[in-house]
């Protein structure tokens, strides 16, 4: 269980989160949809251990985020809006995936990753294309979470409902939690177990 308890923060002097409370259990997907600057991206980066908070603490089984980090991996995944950005552009996408581990011909085949795109750079391939490795090395890694930042924001809606679906069924499948932000509110009521809105 993911568990953020009375998580505090501000950049400066302005308190952007006060005591947030919020628990994600392993196979539940949590919606997050709130307006933009509401910091719903801090949080994103506060779960995922990149961003301490000011008070409070990230709870994962029982253990704080960031402690112990030599033990015990990071097992949360941050899957950002833009793919490219998380990707070495200098490796070919099959050294992409490598760094996380060796690919499942069923995580591969259920987010229809084809077999040719594997020997290619991240800059031959769809922003959609991209965003399938993204979230093949979260799952091929030992992540237990996920937490999705407008994940799905730049593709298409036919796009957008394939990766939806992939994700969803891996997800239930391998009992992992996952934290859904987004700008559009109908798309986390269709994926989302419980939503939040701020
Ligand atoms: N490194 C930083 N230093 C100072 N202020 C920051 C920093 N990062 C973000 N902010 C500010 O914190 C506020 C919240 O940003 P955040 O990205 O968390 O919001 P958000 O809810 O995800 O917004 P959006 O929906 O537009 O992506 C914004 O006003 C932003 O300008």
């Amino acid at each position: 269980m993911l568990e953020i308890k009375n998580v505090s923060y501000r950049y400066e002097e302005f308190w952007l989160l006060k005591n947030v409370n919020l628990v994600i259990r392993p196979g539940e997907v949590i919606g997050l949809f709130g307006p933009s600057g509401s910091g719903k991206t801090t949080l994103a980066k506060i779960a995922a251990g990149y961003l301490k908070p000011r008070e409070g603490e990230v709870i994962i089984d029982q253990r704080i985020q960031g402690t112990n980090r030599e033990k015990h991996p990071n097992p949360v995944q941050l899957i950002w809006q833009h793919p490219e950005k998380s990707m070495n552009p200098r490796w070919r996408m099959k050294e992409v995936l490598k760094e996380a581990g060796e690919p499942s011909s069923e995580i591969l085949s259920v987010l229809e990753i084809k077999e040719e795109w594997l020997n290619r750079w991240p800059s031959e391939l769809s922003g959609g294309e991209l965003q399938r490795f993204q979230l093949a090395r979260a799952l091929i890694s030992t992540s237990q979470y996920l937490i999705a930042d407008e994940m799905t924001a730049m593709l298409d809606a036919v796009s957008q409902a394939n990766i939806w679906h992939a994700v969803l069924h891996l997800m239930k499948k391998h009992q992992i939690g996952m934290l859904a932000i987004s700008h559009d509110k109908r798309l986390l009521e269709m994926v989302s177990d419980r939503l939040i809105c701020w």
